[in-house]
């Protein structure tokens, strides 16, 4: 894969920046279940993924941790349905996952049956899924035969139900989802999918909208305040607690906000980082298991003071670079101790030492995608590992979060919408 480009740990303007699109077409007619759902407009909604340079699985013990943005994106797409349909039992909610090629289609009527009994949609503020909503998610979704070898979905598509019906209510719609990134790989793909989706779902509601005139990079695609990135990021903690359980929240905190965090305890310190550092990530292409979580140290609170220290000459730098690779040595060597490594994680650190680069698994545990600090270029690491049948991606570091787009954004393969 001719993956993306090199770097960097900059300065980054910090504008909040949200995408969404707006095709002309016959869609909403009628009254809206959310008096704030106005305009008859396809929404779509972008959002990065990251990486942890330090921390993972310690952060979720209160610990800091030490994440950026990444410039692989998951977009979200809605479509409104004329309500016209729903009056006459035929109203659908429809999901197209991209990605693993498939497609899902609900009933409104059967969703308001089983989903709307104890609580009204209202997206102003983010609620929990209840145990007894989510046991009627899992009964909605039992009646879709997913294949046994993408069953990982379904809490995917838990959350999808929980976010849309929360945001939207039981109205009719078309959500279509793809992503440039591996799922399940340590990148963040289950936050990347949540705050997109609650971005496309709380714009649509008329929750969230794009700050008139700043777009990002002249690419169509639109920046949001920061109150309505807040509110995306609640909502979208709320779906990745649904995949993940006990999420720290520092996923979809990076990959709503962008740029490069320190997080601990729910609070985010934004990072400036000083100095252009580039990150080569290895995916495995080894699917992970969830295992328990341990505390770890203090290695992030000395990689996030690393990042904003000014280096301006070449030793400053060089001597700067050693120092972050002694802490991701560390850190990795702890997250081996706690049996989150995997042999495949093993193979890429030995490859990439070969060359005296130093690496990191990212994210959870047992496989998915590895970090290798790159002080220069190196295509001849990323034709070994590749060679190896390993993917491997160059990305940008500490990227711009969640975007929306009001039209004539490429989105889905190409396809501008
Ligand atoms: N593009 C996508 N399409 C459908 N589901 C997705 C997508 N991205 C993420 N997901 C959901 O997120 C899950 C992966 O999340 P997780 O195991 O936390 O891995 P990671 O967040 O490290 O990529 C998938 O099993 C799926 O349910
Ligand atoms: C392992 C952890 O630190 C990061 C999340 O992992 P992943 O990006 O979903 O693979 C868990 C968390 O912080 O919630
Ligand atoms: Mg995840």
């Amino acid at each position: 894969m001719g993956r993306v480009l090199g770097l960097v740990w900059e300065k980054r303007p910090r504008v909040w920046g949200l995408l969404v699109c707006a095709v002309v077409g016959a869609f909403v007619a009628g009254e809206s279940p959310s008096s704030r759902i106005s305009s008859p407009q396809r929404r779509s909604a972008s959002s990065e993924s990251e990486i942890i340079l330090a921390g993972e699985h310690a952060v979720v013990h209160g610990s800091a941790a030490v994440a950026a943005a990444i410039d692989l994106y998951t977009r979200c797409s809605l479509r409104l349905l004329p309500l016209a349909d729903d009056e006459a039992g035929a109203a659908v909610l429809e999901l197209d996952l991209r990605d693993p090629g498939l497609t899902f289609s609900w009933p409104c009527a059967q969703l308001r049956e089983a989903l709307l009994t104890e609580e009204v949609a209202g997206a102003q503020e983010a609620r929990p899924c209840s145990p007894d909503r989510l046991a009627s998610i899992a009964r909605l979704l039992e009646e879709h035969e997913i294949p046994e070898a993408k069953v990982w979905l379904s809490a995917g598509l838990s959350a999808f139900l929980f976010l849309y019906t929360s945001i939207l209510g039981c109205r009719p719609g078309k959500v279509t989802v793809s992503s440039d990134l591996p799922m399940g790989s340590g990148l963040g793909s289950s936050a990347a999918f949540c705050v997109s989706m609650s971005g496309a779902l709380l714009t649509a509601a008329g929750m969230v909208a794009a700050v008139d005139g700043i777009s990002s990079k002249g690419t169509g695609w639109e920046l949001v305040g920061k109150d309505d990135l807040e509110l995306v990021n609640q909502w979208a903690f709320q779906g990745e607690k649904i995949i993940h359980g006990k999420p720290s929240g520092i996923d979809n905190t990076v990959s709503t906000f962008g740029s490069m965090i320190k997080f601990k305890k729910g609070e985010l310190t934004n990072l400036k980082s000083r100095n252009p550092i580039k990150m080569l990530i290895t995916d495995t292409r080894v699917g992970r298991n969830k295992k328990a979580l341990v505390a770890v140290n203090s290695i992030s609170e000395e990689v996030s003071s690393l990042v904003e220290l000014a280096a301006n000459d070449e030793i400053a730098i060089t001597s700067k670079e050693e120092k972050l690779a002694e802490l991701m040595e560390m850190n990795q060597g702890l997250l081996q101790c706690m049996g989150v490594s995997h042999s495949s994680i093993e193979t890429v650190l030995r490859t990439t030492l070969k060359f005296n680069l130093v690496s990191k698994l990212t994210g959870a545990e047992g496989g998915g995608c590895v970090l290798t600090l790159i002080p220069t270029l190196l295509e001849k690491v990323i034709a070994e590992l590749e060679s190896q049948s390993f993917r491997c991606f160059i990305v940008e570091v500490g990227g711009q979060g969640f975007q929306v787009c009001q039209g004539g954004c490429s989105c889905f393969n190409g396809d501008v919408v």
